[in-house]
């Protein structure tokens, strides 16, 4: 049997996971899953490509636990595949690191200090590698970073107007969703080839959201910044915020770092808005004025956004809506459209409602696209080159 690469991708409460055979022509595809719920009620689903679901509750809460569940179920369910290498999601790779890299000692310690610019997500990404070194003693372990797509940056997208000793020391604008905007940008060269060397704003709207523009391919700029907090509102992050208001509160409500923190990152964005939920589908099939007012407030800073992208790209040729709200949510792609007419972009409703890949009509001055983003086979591309196993394959 072929080598395989396992992924990872481990968020706040879920590890997703990916099986790939390392073929020829690159990974496919074998199986994939993830645990989630972990800290509450841990479930676990995963399938083999082609074959039925399989759900079960998890005996353990944590990602340990998650992660040995994982290299249980495709060692019971796929006992021939050789895992030959692990990759991994990491979302902080910092100032230091621009491409994927096999993790040693010395590089866990490096991205252990970036953890608090990303509260949410880089200490189980971190633990993530743990677990799989354990489970994978001898093969490597790869990480991939959301912040690499973006580190061309040029200076006036990557600084913000601090004196410049901050911006030396890596206070700077990071950008984040890499591995999702790096596969819509290689993806979007067999959609619209021509489109893909131009001028390209890509919507990752999901539980995190952010937007990129994109010039020939390459990330020009980011609505995320330092942090993963910065631009759009999400699920239970903020975006956008005065920074005056954050000291009122350290001021004058002598609220604490750790108090702030936690409003900022897990009670604000559609959550904080709607009273409700995180999750578009419970806020789009609400009655509740405070739910409606939430998604407005999000498709208004979508709209602005992709304004202030326009503006830097110096002109728009697509629009590209991608993540679990920009891939299946009818509403608020129309939403964004009607409120970006001025811009010239026209809407073809029936193909919008039924989430087709192109849902701009003829009238359109430039094709609106809904790609899948696809960031577990990305991570397994980079797996693939960083141990060395495409030369392997071909030998
Ligand atoms: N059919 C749908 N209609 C509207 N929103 C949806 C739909 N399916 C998924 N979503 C939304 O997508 C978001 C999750 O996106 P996803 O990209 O999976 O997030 P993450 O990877 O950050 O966990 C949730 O807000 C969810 O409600
Ligand atoms: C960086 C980020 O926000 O990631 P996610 O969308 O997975 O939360
Ligand atoms: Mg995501």
């Amino acid at each position: 049997m072929s080598d395989h690469v396992l992924t990872l991708n481990a968020g706040s409460s879920s590890v997703k996971f990916a099986l790939f055979a390392v073929e020829p022509d690159g990974p496919l595809l074998v199986a994939g899953g993830q645990a989630e719920g972990l800290g509450a009620e841990p479930l676990f689903h995963a399938r083999v490509v082609g074959g039925p679901a399989c759900d079960s509750a998890l005996a353990s809460n944590d990602h340990q636990g998650a992660i040995n569940a994982i290299v249980d179920w495709v060692d019971e369910t796929l006992p021939r595949a050789v895992i030959a290498a692990v990759g991994h999601r990491v979302v902080h790779g910092g100032v230091c690191y621009a491409a994927p890299i096999i993790v040693d000692d010395a590089a866990l310690a490096a991205l252990e200090t970036l953890a608090p610019l990303a509260p949410l997500h880089q200490r189980h990404n971190l633990s993530g590698i743990r677990a799989a070194r354990r489970a994978f003693p001898g093969e490597p372990q790869i990480a991939c970073f959301d912040t690499a797509f973006h580190r061309g940056h040029d200076f006036l997208n990557e600084v913000y107007a601090l004196p410049r000793a901050f911006y030396e020391r890596g206070l700077r604008r990071f950008g984040f969703h890499g591995l999702s905007y790096e596969f819509i940008s290689l993806r979007l060269r067999d959609v619209d080839p021509v489109v893909a060397g131009g001028r390209v704003i890509v919507a990752h709207l999901g539980n995190g959201a952010s937007i990129c523009a994109m010039k020939d391919g390459r990330s020009v700029a980011s609505t995320m910044g330092f942090s993963a907090l910065e631009g759009l509102p999400m699920g239970t992050r903020c975006g956008r915020i005065d920074p005056g208001l954050l000291l009122y509160l350290l001021e004058h409500d002598k609220m604490s770092v750790d108090g702030l923190s936690q409003l900022l990152y897990r009670e604000s964005g559609l959550l904080g808005l709607s009273g409700l939920s995180q999750d578009m589908r419970t806020l789009e099939a609400s009655d509740s004025a405070q739910a409606r007012e939430a998604i407005d407030y999000f498709v208004h800073h979508i709209c602005m956004e992709i304004a202030a992208l326009a503006a830097v790209l110096k002109g728009l040729d697509a629009l590209v809506f991608t993540g679990g709200i920009g891939e299946h949510s009818p509403h608020v792609r129309a939403a964004v459209i009607e409120s970006l007419k001025w811009l010239g972009f026209a809407l073809d409703a029936p193909a919008n409602a039924g989430n087709a890949p192109l849902i701009s009509s003829s009238a359109s001055r430039a094709p609106v696209y809904v790609i899948a983003t696809d960031e577990e086979s990305m991570i397994a591309r980079h797996a693939i080159d960083a141990a060395g196993l495409a030369r392997a394959v071909a030998a």
